[in-house]
């Protein structure tokens, strides 16, 4: 397959989509991310997106999901809102299992994907791709993204991706009608108006379990925070999606610069977050 052109996101690119806020912000009016991920099988994937949201810097993250998930949630960050209520975007489908949803979470998925609002779909969330009505990206790793083509009778496997990656992310996004983002060393972002960027990742002890949960949580505050943007430049989550994957790479740097470059753990990796915004905020 032939691809177009794609091109390194850069830090000044990244900076140049964030901005801090201003005297007149309020919680409201700098963004409500609304988050329903996690399970009781995977309680943490819930925990590692709303601990990335939070250190994004978001107005306020809304967690509503099953008592023992919410649970976890807000032992680790209680300043989560856990009634339901506005948001202005969505996070969805981190740590949950597609082939085992319940009527009303399946209602609460649907509901939130026809409401017009931007939305990251992830992991158990990737099914629902088609039903979203507002400004969307699809964040599959490699074997994620093979089962989602092959159930959409898009014969693929995880072998054919990793031999041309760009080449399927950018056919996922003409045939389904979505931003996706490819997740891998080098991560592939693209969208139908054909935007293609790489980022390539800044060390490789990010392949590790429940850093994509994080990944989630920083694209979902990006989204909230510049849901006014996205209402009438909906191409706009793409390059937002790219800002927050530069965000993870570079924040998955320092945590591991700070153990002299050894390992990291995914809540290192959202612990670091708030340098890398305040560094690029400096820029
Ligand atoms: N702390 C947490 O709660 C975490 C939850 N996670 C969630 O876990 C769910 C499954 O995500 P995955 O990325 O694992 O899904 P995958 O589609 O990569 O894998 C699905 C299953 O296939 C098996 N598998 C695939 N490749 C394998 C290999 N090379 N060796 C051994 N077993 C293999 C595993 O049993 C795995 O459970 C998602 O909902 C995800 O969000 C993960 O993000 C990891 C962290
Ligand atoms: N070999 C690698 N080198 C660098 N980064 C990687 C590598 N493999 C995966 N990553 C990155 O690590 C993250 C893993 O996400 P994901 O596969 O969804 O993990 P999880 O489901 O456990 O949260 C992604 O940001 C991806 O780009």
């Amino acid at each position: 397959m032939v691809t177009g052109t794609w091109r390194e996101w850069t830090l000044d690119d990244a900076s140049a989509w964030l901005s801090e806020p201003g005297a007149d912000d309020d919680k409201y009016r700098r963004g409500v991310l609304g988050v329903i991920t996690g399970s009781p099988d995977y309680p943490g994937a819930a925990v590692l997106g709303v601990e990335a949201a939070h250190r994004t810097g978001v107005g306020m993250v809304r967690f509503t999901g099953p008592r023992a998930v919410r649970q976890a949630v807000l032992a680790a960050r209680p300043e989560t809102v856990a009634v339901p209520g506005r948001v202005q975007a969505w996070l969805l489908g981190s740590g949950m299992d597609s082939t085992n949803r319940s009527f009303r979470l399946a209602g609460e998925l649907q509901h939130a994907l026809a409401s017009g609002l931007p939305s990251v779909l992830d992991a158990g969330g990737l099914d629902l791709v088609g039903s979203h009505t507002g400004p969307t990206v699809i964040t599959p790793h490699r074997r994620e993204l093979a089962r989602l083509l092959h159930d959409r009778d898009i014969p693929c496997t995880v072998e054919e991706i990793d031999a041309d990656p760009a080449a399927w992310a950018e056919r996922t996004a003409q045939q389904l009608r979505v931003a996706v983002l490819l997740k891998g060393a080098v991560t592939h972002l693209c969208d139908p108006d054909g935007t293609r960027i790489t980022v390539t990742e800044s060390t490789h002890w990010l392949a590790s379990a429940g850093t994509g949960d994080v990944l989630g949580g920083i694209i979902g505050a990006l989204a909230a925070t510049h849901h006014e943007r996205l209402a009438h430049d909906a191409a706009a989550i793409t390059h937002l999606a790219a800002t927050a994957a530069l965000i993870h790479s570079e924040a998955a740097r320092r945590a591991s610069d700070a153990w002299e470059g050894g390992p990291v753990t995914a809540l290192d990796v959202a612990h670091a977050v708030p340098a890398v915004v305040g560094g690029l905020l400096r820029r």
